[in-house]
């Protein structure tokens, strides 16, 4: 998808441009691929604010079509926190105009959480995003 993601203050920004393979109803993003890229990079912001955690909840509002081939923006920030409830946005939007608003809450886990994946994981959680 080309995402491209940096760090401004509390927010993640990025962009990205979905392609044919993402395609839904005829020439329009599929929401589930729409939602797999909101869940998906939030896990970036994850790892901004410092905090392993995974999504339990995720709503998303399609507030208009997302066209293939077009670049969008992507932004995602913390909303609130309460002990482990992370509530966070992450919004879809093309020349400034709303396309998708996804509302998630994460839950707070241990880095031990991930291990039941199998997989060899880096020890330090801020090295699981890549470099900004
Ligand atoms: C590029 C960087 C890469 C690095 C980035 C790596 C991370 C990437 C993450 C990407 C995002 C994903 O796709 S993650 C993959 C998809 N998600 C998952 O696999 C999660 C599967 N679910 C679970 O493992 C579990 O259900 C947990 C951990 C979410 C919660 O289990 P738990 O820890 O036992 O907590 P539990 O007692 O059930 O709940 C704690 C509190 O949260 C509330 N709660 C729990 N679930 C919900 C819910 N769905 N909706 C509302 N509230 C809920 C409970 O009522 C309770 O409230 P109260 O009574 O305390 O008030």
């Amino acid at each position: 998808m080309g995402l491209r993601l940096h760090v401004d203050g509390d927010c993640v920004r990025g962009n990205v441009t979905f392609d044919d393979r993402h395609e839904g109803a005829p020439g329009i993003v599929h929401g589930g691929a729409i939602a797999t890229v909101l869940d998906d990079t939030l896990g970036l912001l994850l790892v901004v604010l410092g905090t392993p955690a995974v999504t339990a909840n995720l709503s998303v509002d399609y507030r208009a079509p997302a066209l293939l081939q077009t670049e969008m923006i992507v932004e995602r920030w913390l909303e609130q926190r309460v002990d482990r409830k992370l509530h966070l946005r992450a919004d879809l939007s093309i020349d400034g105009q709303p396309v998708a608003q996804a509302r998630a809450l994460f839950l707070a886990v241990e880095v031990a959480h991930f291990e039941k994946g199998g997989r060899t994981l880096l020890p330090n959680w801020a090295d699981w995003g890549p470099s900004l």
